[in-house]
């Protein structure tokens, strides 16, 4: 599990552990780490051309010790000092001892760097970067140098993810101590590059329940529901599908592909699309009727392409097992209804959907994903998990971390493909899983399986989407398997 911390509570950690070390050991360590992952960069550090961006605080001071470093073992290093009457002066004093230098012209010096360091602002920056400080960075930038941002890419707001102004857009990021939010989170986490955390210490003084957390494959495997001897069909879960229309007869058919391969024993479809759904997959079982009358089901999706036929969101909201609301179902919600039901409800908008939840512009909810995912999980006291470039999923009391997906790729921008993550997801939610596990281990096995079908790049469709979902299921167990053979 990747596990990600607010900037106050990474402060706290950071000023107990630095009541335990010597003065300046901390900015050392992260320096080390920072100056021996510039060199791996770097590959040959001996006649590299280094430029070092350094902003007024101690985010400034790391990259300055590790230019330092750098500067030690041959490489030729030039600091741009945007406050250069607030630089961190024991940083400077390091460089310049070292053979480092301060650059008279940034944009000369940038022209022909091999590697520039970001250590304009890192936890105590806010907003977007200066106007200052903006030609430079878009010098870097444009520069053929490998742009390396320390902690955290200058301009990005470290707890929300969100980029209220022009950042920084970096290659790699040498992040400290803790992952922040901002670096599981688009659209910061975009600036970000490759995340590599430097280990100083700091995971002993940090709370055991993180802010954000991203599953990895150990801990998605854990979470797969699994046959056991005593399974039948019933035992594994029937998950019930109300999607599709006469006009989108298609959702029927990629919920219902998506669901035969979430684990449950048996997929139920009903609406008027059974026909469509039986030709592509005779193992459904299908029902015109109402879903009150489609026999048991363990847990229910409603809501693709359902159109304007939207009746049946009231009715399975009615009932008393997990229920997943997507797409169509989401428009008739009815905030009450939800916060009234005894079992789970996990609401799976995409950015649009979720805005129009929130009487919102969707760019609002796309700007500031962390806090619409939140308003969204309390305001309907459900599980919400929003779609797009980061996925989160948030449960509704708050108290558990927000779950990022980092498995989405934008191959996955295609029609229909939340149709296919809706069924899966209710396909878990019949399998036993709660709504907070099965909608995050549902996008990770979906991203994964778009990872297989677009492997190298390619387009790809929904239904291919459906169709890898086994291979990525395969993957995630393999993890288990490996780690089976280790402690056993
Ligand atoms: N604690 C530790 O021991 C360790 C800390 N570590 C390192 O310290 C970093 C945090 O350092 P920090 O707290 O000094 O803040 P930092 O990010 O350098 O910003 C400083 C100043 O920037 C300014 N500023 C604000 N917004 C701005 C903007 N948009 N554009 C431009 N400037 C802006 C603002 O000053 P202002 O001008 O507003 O007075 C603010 O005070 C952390 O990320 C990690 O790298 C590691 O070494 C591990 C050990
Ligand atoms: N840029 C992106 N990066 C990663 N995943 C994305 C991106 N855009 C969309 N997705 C994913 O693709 C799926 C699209 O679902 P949705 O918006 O409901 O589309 P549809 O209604 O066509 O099925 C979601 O799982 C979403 O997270
Ligand atoms: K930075």
């Amino acid at each position: 599990m990747r596990t990600a911390y607010r900037v106050e509570t990474v402060r706290t950690a950071e000023e107990e552990l630095m009541a335990q070390l010597p003065e300046g050991a901390l900015m050392q360590r992260a320096a080390a780490g920072l100056a021996a992952a510039c060199a791996g960069l770097l590959g040959r550090v001996y006649g590299a051309r280094v430029v070092l961006l350094i902003g007024s605080g101690a985010n400034g001071g790391d990259a300055l010790y590790a230019g330092a470093r750098l500067a030690r073992r041959g490489a030729g290093v030039s600091a741009v000092l945007l406050a250069p009457d607030r630089t961190h002066p024991g940083g400077l004093a390091a460089l310049t001892g070292a053979g480092g230098r301060i650059a008279d012209d940034p944009f000369e010096v940038l022209a022909s760097a091999d590697l520039v360091l970001d250590g304009i602002t890192g936890i105590g920056g806010s907003g977007g970067l200066r106007p200052d400080a903006v030609p430079v960075a878009r010098a870097a930038r444009g520069s053929n140098a490998v742009v390396v941002a320390v902690d955290l890419p200058s301009g990005v707001e470290a707890d929300s993810g969100e980029v209220r102004g022009e950042a920084l857009r970096a290659d790699a990021t040498i992040a400290f101590g803790a992952y922040k939010p901002g670096l599981l989170i688009d659209p910061a986490r975009e600036y970000a590059g490759t995340v590599r955390l430097v280990d100083i210490g700091l995971e002993p003084h940090l709370p055991s329940v993180p802010e954000i957390a991203a599953l990895q494959h150990e801990d998605v495997a854990l979470l797969l529901p699994e046959p056991v001897g005593e399974s039948d069909k019933y035992r594994r879960g029937v998950v019930g599908i109300a999607a599709g229309s006469a006009r989108y007869p298609g959702a029927a058919v990629l919920a219902v592909a998506g669901a035969l391969r979430g684990g449950a024993g048996a997929v139920r479809y009903v609406g008027h699309a059974g026909e469509a759904v039986i030709a592509r997959f005779p193992e459904a079982l299908v029902h015109a009727g109402p879903p009150a009358k489609a026999g048991r089901v363990q847990a229910w999706v409603v809501g693709p392409g359902l159109g304007d036929e939207t009746g049946a969101v009231a009715e399975i909201l009615a009932s008393d097992v997990p229920v997943l609301v997507d797409a169509d179902g989401l428009r008739p919600l009815d905030a009450s209804a939800v916060r009234r039901r005894s079992a789970p409800t996990l609401l799976t908008p995409h950015a649009g959907e979720a805005a129009a939840l929130l009487g919102v512009d969707r760019a609002e909810v796309e700007a500031a994903r962390l806090a619409s995912v939140r308003e969204l999980a309390s305001r309907y006291g459900a599980t919400v998990l929003l779609k797009g470039s980061t996925t989160l999923v948030a449960a509704p009391d708050g108290a558990l971390p927000v779950r990022a997906n980092p498995m989405g790729t934008p191959w996955l921008a295609t029609a229909g493909s939340g149709d296919v993550l809706a069924g899966l997801t209710g396909s878990l939610l019949a399998a036993g899983l709660g709504a907070y596990d099965a909608g995050s281990v549902a996008a990770y096995l979906h991203g994964l399986a778009a990872r297989h079908a677009s492997a190298k790049g390619v387009p790809i469709t929904s239904y291919e989407v459906g169709e890898a979902l086994p291979g990525a299921w395969r993957d995630v167990q393999d993890a288990r398997d490996v780690r089976d053979v280790r402690e056993g």
